[in-house]
Parts: C-alpha cells; structure tokens; sequence
C-alpha cells in the first residue's frame, strides 16, 4: 500500500496515546480459567438486534476502502458473508451501498448526523431500500480529530477516480452544534434498530437509552478522535452499570486477538467490532485476507472458550478476568 495510506489506516490522533492505550488495556487484563466444565463443542452463535451472527464480532465501519485494496467494501462485505457475520458499512465508503449489499451480507450502515436533514432523509432511504439492517450514528466526532501522521504526510484528499459514493457529490459534515435533539430526530426518522457508537462516559450511556437507542458501542474510535481518551476496556464496566441490561453493550478498539474477545465479551460486552485487522486483511490479500482475518479471529476465540471452560459466550463472566 502506498504508505501514506498506510498511515491513514494505522495512525490515531495526537501523540496516539489513546490508540495505543486500547491495545494495553486487553494486554494488561489476565483469564483466570475455570477447569472441568466438559464443554465439548463451543458454539459461538449469537444474536444482536435481529442480527445473526456466527460469533460475537461484526466489522466495524471504516472508510475508503478502495485505498486498501480493488475490491473495496464490497470485498469486505463478501468477507463478512462468507464468515457469517455483519459488517458496519462506513458512511465514507468508496462504493455505492447497492454493490456492497448485492454481495448479501448483513449490513448496518454509519452514519454521521449531517446538518443538511434532507440528505441526511434521503440517505436513511436508501440505505434502508438497499436492505441494511441497523443505522450506527457515529457521535465522538463533533470535529475531526487531529490525525498526527494525516497532517505529515499532506494526505487531506482521496485520489482521483475515488470518492465517497453514498454522499451525492457531497462532503461529509462534521457538525459541533449536534445534540440529543439530533438523536430524537434519527430515532423518529427510522424504525431500524438506531446504535450510538463513541459512548465512553456513563452518563451518555444512560442518556443513549433514555433517547430510544437500542444499543450503544463503546468506542473512542480506535483512538483517531481525542488523544488521551480512555481505553475502551477501562471505559466498559462503569457504561455496563449505567445501561443496566436495558440494551446491548457492544465494543471496539485495541481487540486483536480471540482472547480480547473472550475478555470483552466476560466483563459484559454482548459482542464486539473490529476496525484495523480487517482493512489489513483486505488490503493483503482483498476478500480473502478479510475471511483469513474473521476466521483466525473465531479459531482463537473457540480455543480460548475450550481453555477457559466456557461453551457458549453467554456463559463468560467477570469473574474469569484479573
Ligand atoms: C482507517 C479507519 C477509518 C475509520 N473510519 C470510520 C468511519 O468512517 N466511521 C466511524 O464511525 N468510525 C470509523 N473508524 C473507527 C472504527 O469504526 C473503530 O471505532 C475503530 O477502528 C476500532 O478500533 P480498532 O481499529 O483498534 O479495531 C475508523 C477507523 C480506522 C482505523
Ligand atoms: C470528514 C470525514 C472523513 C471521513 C472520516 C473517516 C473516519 O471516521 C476516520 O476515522 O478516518
């Protein structure tokens, strides 16, 4: 990959202290194995929101694809079909969302809440005519994040030829006037399941409820938006105790390997997203790369339920972390 790209999908903001962070929190965290549980099989299925998934992990959304690689979202989403599991198209795509559902995958679609409502209207009816079963509003991003490496290197535009194709020509506003107001309004435009992604403080979470999300993403946005945010693990228990099991409680960021899942999903997380693992796999090898990573992602975490005792996710609990 052109390595100014490179940095584009690998760098976080500021000093990266954050993007790093979420990486040390799952390290930093140790299993404390239950024995003799004769699980035999594990089986990994699970349901979020109408959505079935062949185990707890959806793709998290995550722009231009096509700098990763040819195949593009649509590359990702074949990927994701294959595997069973859903990927959370980013409102940044560089394909048009009808050739990413064509490939069948679950979908969900990002959305930022744009300024301009009538767009923002017809987008949600697209995107809901295309088939996509759940709207994420991404909500850390009153302005873009300083992306250290982005201002290095000069990158501020896509190269000819690309772009992002569910915008209609237009640029993606990043709005510091939103409000809870934005969120009412969402909620009354669609009857999809609506999912906030970048609550970290408690008190949002409760909020997102209270203003008819139906689930919330704890996330920092994988340490792009501010610098010396919490770790998503760090952040989780206080934002589990505030939702109170009224809604699920999904997170992302620094998970790479089946134990993070595991670990995530014991302290109370009903499933989990990846961003960066995925878009290296598109981008080694396109689908394939992408399926390589899912499938590596669900042998790791199968094992690591066999050692720790657990046949299903649902039977993970706290007490299994340190
Ligand atoms: C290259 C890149 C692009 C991203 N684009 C979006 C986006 O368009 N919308 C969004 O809500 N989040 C976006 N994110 C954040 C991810 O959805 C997710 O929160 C984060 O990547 C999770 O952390 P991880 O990469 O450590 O798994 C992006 C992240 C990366 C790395
Ligand atoms: C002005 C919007 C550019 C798309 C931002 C994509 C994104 O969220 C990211 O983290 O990068």
């Amino acid at each position: 990959m052109n390595p100014v790209h490179r940095d584009f999908f690998d760098g976080g903001a500021g000093e990266e202290r954050t993007l790093r962070d979420n990486e040390a929190a799952f390290r930093r965290r140790r299993i404390i194995p239950r024995v003799l549980r004769g699980t035999g099989p594990r089986d990994l299925r699970t349901t979020v929101l109408g959505t079935d998934l062949s185990m707890p992990l959806l793709i998290a959304p995550t722009a231009f694809h096509l700098l990763a690689h040819p195949a593009g979202e649509a590359g990702t989403a074949q990927a994701a079909r294959s595997a069973g599991v859903a990927m959370v198209v980013s409102m940044a795509a560089t394909q048009p969302i009808e050739q990413i559902a064509d490939t069948g995958a679950a979908l969900w679609f990002q959305l930022y809440p744009q300024p301009d409502l009538d767009f923002q209207a017809r987008l949600l009816e697209r995107v809901t005519k295309a088939g996509v079963e759940g709207i994420v509003v991404t909500v850390d991003s009153p302005v873009l994040g300083t992306r250290t490496r982005d201002l290095r290197n000069g990158f501020t535009d896509l190269p000819p030829g690309l772009a992002c194709r569910n915008m209609d020509g237009r640029d993606i506003a990043m709005d510091d006037r939103l409000g809870w107001p934005h969120i009412d309004r969402l909620r009354r435009a669609t009857d999809l399941p609506l999912v906030l992604k970048g609550i970290l403080h408690p008190a949002d979470a409760a909020l997102a409820v209270t203003h008819g999300a139906d689930a919330v993403i704890v996330s920092n946005h994988g340490g792009r938006q501010l610098d010396g945010a919490i770790a998503t693990l760090d952040a989780l228990p206080a934002v589990l105790d505030a939702v109170g099991g009224r809604v699920p409680v999904l997170i992302d960021g620094g998970i790479r390997t089946g134990t993070d899942i595991l670990v995530a999903l014991a302290l109370g997380a009903t499933a989990t997203l990846v961003g960066r693992p995925v878009v290296d796999g598109l981008a080694r090898a396109g689908a394939p790369g992408v399926r390589e990573t899912l499938e590596t992602l669900r042998a790791q975490l199968d094992h690591a339920l066999a050692l720790a005792g657990a046949q299903r996710p649902a039977e993970l609990s706290p007490d299994l972390i340190a």
